[in-house]
């Protein structure tokens, strides 16, 4: 396949960087990465499958081969939820609502997924690839105003016992759901 560039399509800045830069270490990919900064649509449906949507419609828009993310937090005591809708809770509840919203159950653990999709560009059927992160939630602890918000200050690592905020972004970016998926994005990109 001649692929020289590939866009990467996200509405959020940190996301961005933190995929550039995980990228940017180790071998050299054969392709240049492109930022697109646009908020793609994301329709109501399971992770892969609403990051597959998401990478279909980029890769209409923009006629290339593309790159998107999809990050879900799925708690166990909640069957996956609020998985895909993360965002949405975090918005609505803020963090002490969703802590309440877990009281109720003894079992904490969650796990953040992490689910990039690529396409060559319009028309091919997307490829997924997914890392997945296990902890549990907890009572925020670690700085507050941390580029992901609230949420990092109520994810605790297993295996770390540090919160996401507790954690120095080199340690993180090295187990991070983000990087085991992007592990695996670039082997299949190396095979193109
Ligand atoms: O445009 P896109 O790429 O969709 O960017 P987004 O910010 O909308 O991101 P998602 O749809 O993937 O929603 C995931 C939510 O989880 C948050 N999030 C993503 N990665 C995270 C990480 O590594 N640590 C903590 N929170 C994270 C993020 O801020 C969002 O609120
Ligand atoms: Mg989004």
């Amino acid at each position: 396949m001649n692929i020289n560039r590939i866009y990467f399509v996200t509405g959020n800045p940190y996301k961005l960087a933190e995929v550039v830069a995980i990228l940017s270490e180790g071998p050299r990919l054969p392709f240049e990465l492109q930022a697109v900064q646009l908020e793609l649509p994301e329709l109501q449906a399971q992770p892969e499958e609403i990051s597959r949507q998401k990478c279909r419609l980029a890769a209409e828009q923009l006629q290339g081969p593309v790159l998107v993310e999809d990050t879900s937090l799925c708690c166990t005591a909640l069957n996956g939820l609020p998985g895909p809708y993360i965002k949405w809770f975090m918005e609505k509840l803020e963090f002490e609502g969703f802590l309440r919203m877990l009281e109720g159950f003894e079992d904490k653990s969650a796990t953040f997924q992490c689910v990039f999709a690529f396409a060559p560009g319009p028309g091919s059927e997307p490829v997924t690839f997914v890392g997945r992160l296990p902890g549990r939630i907890v009572a925020p602890r670690g700085p507050s105003g941390s580029k992901w918000g609230d949420l990092s200050r109520l994810f605790e690592l297993e295996g770390y016992g540090r919160t996401y905020a507790e954690m120095d972004e080199a340690t993180l970016r090295a187990v991070s759901h983000r990087s085991r998926a992007l592990a695996l994005v670039r082997e299949y990109l190396l095979t193109l």
